[in-house]
This record gives structure tokens, sequence and C-alpha cells, in this order.
């Protein structure tokens, strides 16, 4: 017997939201780069649940397409009505259409089911430059065009619907999408993706008062990539399922659009095909796998690595010349430094998730400490070192405020570059300093082969993963603030060498 609930159902209690059901109408693209492959992994990246009635197959790849088959339209309209008759619709994306009689079915299907969100991104000419419409279905296309709410042609297919010449700058392509918004009663999303320049615009154009403006731009930068293949598909079906779940175009479309940078911007790791390339829907679900953020990370440190072993005080430290002055200098601060850092592992300690995490930091505290201690006794001469210089003040300063951030991920990210960039230029050092054969007389040996610690290198392996690990637990936002909190410290690293030759 079932046990009647203790509580009451609340009706403010929030409830799961359930993702938009969006039905793409398009072709198929095998190389799954474009067509109702790109959009069913659109969809999904956009937060949608994906369907596909296919118009039309292609063979095609990144190079361009060798052929194309229309099945009979009848065929269409059974998988059309297959999804109605069961599935409510909540947005549609339509694409290649193939010919007329395609054309047709899809309209007098739209006209019986009146989807609430209609996308119509009227496909002739793919990239390569092979025709998806057959020239006849040109003026079919056109008839269709009034039913859908938003139209995103690209420059070539807006001229060729209003009869035109194509834009060749942006201001014409505006006035062209208000022409064709006032024709056709649909709102138009213009696309800068073909024209030059390093701006790659997008604009949302309706004259009837739908939008905030007439005219609302969303910019971006143009990324520089060949793997463009299938960039008007996602962004259609994107834009879908976005408009959706978010209930206006503007909100969509600058949804849309930075998620379409990133993926133009990650393409590369897919490395499919020879030709155009296809975009990286799922580039930011990437970024959550083992290992992903670290690299990233590792990106922004070799930057600041090049920076450090081109200073004096790494080529005089290796070579011997490095007055006793700037060593001395960069010694006490060190010590100065250590204690401060020391506080904020413990800080780390008391936010850590997890008993391992918590050890770790409390560990590399008390390892400060001694090591601080050690730097008194053996190089100091017992001297307690002096004020803080203005970089150890700063550095100390800014790894403080990410403890004080709240966010453990912030502050083990601030912390991580004391670790590595320190752990890669000791290794580096010692590396030079045994090739050169330990010279005799060397004035830093001792200090030098104090790099050439084992346990330390196991460290900044754990701070690593532990980094990495809570970048996944992690927001995007969360993850960004990770990002520069990390980048900071790399600064902070390389000032810090630079100290001495500056403060000393
Ligand atoms: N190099 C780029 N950098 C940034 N965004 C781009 C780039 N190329 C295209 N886009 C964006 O991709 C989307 C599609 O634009 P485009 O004008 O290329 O349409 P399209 O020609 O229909 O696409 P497709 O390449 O699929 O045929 C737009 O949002 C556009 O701004
Ligand atoms: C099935 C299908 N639909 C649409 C396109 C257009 O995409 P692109 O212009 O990027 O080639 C395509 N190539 N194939």
């Amino acid at each position: 017997m079932a046990l009647a609930p203790l509580t009451p159902v609340y009706p403010l209690a929030p409830r799961a939201v359930r993702p938009p059901r969006v039905l793409s109408i398009a072709g198929s693209d095998p190389s799954g780069g474009a067509g109702i492959q790109a959009d069913l992994k659109s969809i999904a990246a956009s937060g949608g649940y994906g369907m596909a009635a296919i118009t039309a197959l292609t063979a095609q790849n990144t190079k361009g397409v060798h052929g194309v088959h229309v099945p009979p339209v009848e065929f269409l309209r059974a998988q059309l009505d297959a999804i109605s008759d069961d599935i409510t619709v909540d947005a549609v994306k339509i694409g290649m259409l193939g010919d007329a009689s395609v054309i047709e079915e899809v309209r007098s299907w739209l006209g019986k089911v009146q989807p609430a969100v209609v996308v119509l991104d009227p496909v002739m000419i793919a990239t390569s430059g092979d025709r998806l419409l057959e020239a006849s279905a040109e003026e079919a296309l056109r008839g269709l065009l009034p039913l859908a709410g938003l139209i995103t042609p690209n420059l070539p297919e807006l001229a060729m619907l209003l009869g035109e010449e194509e834009a060749r700058d942006w201001g014409e392509a505006l006035a062209q999408g208000k022409r064709l918004a006032a024709a056709t009663g649909s709102t138009v999303l213009v696309k800068g993706g073909h024209l030059a320049g390093e701006d790659c615009p997008d604009a949302l154009v309706n004259t009837t008062g739908l939008l905030s403006q007439d005219v609302v731009e969303v910019p971006g930068p143009r990324v520089a990539t060949n793997n463009s293949h299938g960039t008007g598909c996602s962004l259609s079906s994107a834009m879908a399922t976005a408009k959706a779940r978010l209930g206006s175009w503007e909100e969509a479309l600058r949804e849309v659009k930075p998620w379409l940078q990133g993926a133009l911007a990650n393409s590369e790791v897919l490395e499919v095909g020879q030709g155009n390339g296809p975009v990286h829907h799922f580039h930011r679900q990437d970024q959550l796998r083992p290992g992903a953020f670290a690299a990233q990370l590792w990106d922004a440190a070799e930057l600041e690595l090049a920076e450090i072993h081109a200073l004096d005080f790494i080529a005089g430290l290796q070579s011997g010349m490095l007055s006793r002055e700037h060593f001395g200098y960069y010694l006490a601060q060190d010590a100065l430094y250590l204690n401060g850092y020391s506080r904020v592992l413990a800080r780390a300690g008391a936010l850590a998730p997890n008993e391992d995490e918590q050890l770790f930091w409390a560990k590399g505290s008390q390892q400060c400490l001694e090591v601080e201690s050690e730097l008194h006794r053996n190089w100091l001469g017992g001297l307690m070192a002096t004020a803080s210089g203005p970089v150890t003040k700063a550095y100390v300063d800014h790894l403080l405020a990410a403890s004080a951030s709240g966010s453990y991920g912030v502050l083990v990210a601030a912390i991580l570059p004391c670790y590595w960039l320190y752990a890669e230029v000791g290794q580096r050092l010692h590396h030079e300093f045994v090739t050169a054969g330990e010279p005799a007389g060397h004035p830093y040996a001792d200090w030098l082969r104090t790099y050439a610690d084992e346990a330390f290198a196991e460290a900044t392996r754990k701070a690593i993963d532990v980094v990495d690990g809570a970048a996944r637990a992690a927001s995007a936002a969360e993850r960004a603030a990770m990002h520069e909190a990390f980048v900071q410290s790399c600064r902070y690293e390389t000032a810090f060498f630079d100290a001495p030759r500056l403060h000393a």
C-alpha cells in the first residue's frame, strides 16, 4: 500500500523544466556537419528534444555534394503525420526542401498543425556551390516565407529571394533584410557570415514593431576557420529551440550567437574531413571532460613560462651571474610570500569539498611554514625578512581576495600557479644545471639542487587534478572566474621573479 505523503503537494514548488520538442524538417548530410544531423546536435546542445523528418537524402562530405535523392513526397507526409499525430511540436526548423512538391507538402502540414515557433532557413545552394533546391522551386519557396516567424537567409539567398544583387556590405544587407521582412511580415535574421572583415555581426530585422527596435544587431568577432560547414543549419535550429525556451527572438539570438562562435572556434579538435569541416556543437560539454580545463590553463601557463625563462633573474640563476643582493631579495620575499600562501592554503582546506582535498591543502599549508623557516635558517642566515615588496604584497593580496570570494574553485585556481609554474621553472633549471655537468663552484648549486624534488612534483600533479575537478563542478561563470584568477596568479609569478631587478 502506498503511504500518503507527509507534506502536501505545493503548487509553487519548482518543477523540472521540460525541454522544448523541436522538429527539423530538412535534408540528411551523412557526413554529419549540416542538415538534420547538425540540427539534432544543435537542438540537443541548446536544451531541446530533437526530432527529424527527412525531406531529401544527400551524398555529401566536407568537400561537396555528390548526389541528391528526394524520396516520394507521400513518405514525407507519413513522417510528418506520424510525429504530429502523437507528439506536441513546440518548434519547427525548416531547412533543405529540394523541390516544389516538398515545399507544398510542408506548407499543407504547417497549415494543419500551426506550430508556435517556425524558423525557415531558405537553403538553396550549399557552401560548396552545389544546388540543394531546384531552380524552378524558388517561387514556391517565396510563397512559404510568410508562414515562418523567422527567416534566416545568407546573403546570396537574401538577394535571390528579393530578386536583387547580393549585398556588398553590412548596410546593404540590413536594407535587404528590411525589404524581405516587409514583403513577408516575418522577422528576418540577417547574417554576416558571407562578408569580409574582422567582425561577423548578425541582426534581427522586423519593421512592424515586433522587436524592441527595427534592427536588433548582435555583434561578434569573425573566427578564423574554414570549418563553417553547416553553420546556417546549426544557427537556425538552435534559434528555434532557444525561442521555444526563452520566448523572444532577441534573447534567443543573444544566447545562440556566442554558442555558435564557440562551436566555430573549437571546430578544429574534431578533425573531420579535408574540406570545410563541421563546427563543434558540443564544445561546452567537452569542457567538462576530465583534463579539459587543466589543458586550457596550461595554454595560459605556457605563455607565461616563456616570459619567465626570458627574465634576467632566471638566466642569472642558471649561469651563476645573478648578484647576491638580488638573490637575497628574492629569498627574503619568498619567505614572506610563503607565510601568506600558507594561510591561503589553510583557507582552501576549510572550503574543500572532501577530506582528501582538505588534508592535501592542510599538509601544503604546513609545508609552506616549514619551508619558510628553512629559508630563514639555511639561506637567510637567521635574519627575518624585512617588509613585503610591492609584488609580494600584490600577489598575496590577490590570493587573499580569491580566498574571500567564497568560491573553492576560484581559490584553488589562484593557488595553482605557485605550484605549477614554480615546478616547471625548477625542473628546467635543474635539468640544465645537471646537463651542464653540475659545474663546481657554481654559487647557486645548492639552491638549484633543491629543485629536483619529486614530492613537490607529485603535489603539483595533485593540485592540477583538484583544480580540474573543481572546474567540472563549477558553473560556466565560475569556470571563467577560475581561469581569470589563474591567469592573474601566473602574471604575479613572472613579476615575482622579476621583482629583484626592479625593487632590490
Ligand atoms: N567565420 C565566422 N566567425 C564567426 N561566426 C561566423 C563565421 N562564419 C559564419 N558565422 C556565423 O554563422 C552563422 C551562419 O552564417 P552564414 O552567413 O555563414 O550562413 P550560411 O551561409 O547560411 O551558413 P552555411 O555555411 O551553413 O551555409 C551566422 O550566425 C554567422 O554570423
Ligand atoms: C542536407 C543539407 N542541408 C543544408 C546544407 C547547407 O549547409 P552548407 O551551406 O554549410 O553546406 C547542406 N550542405 N546539406
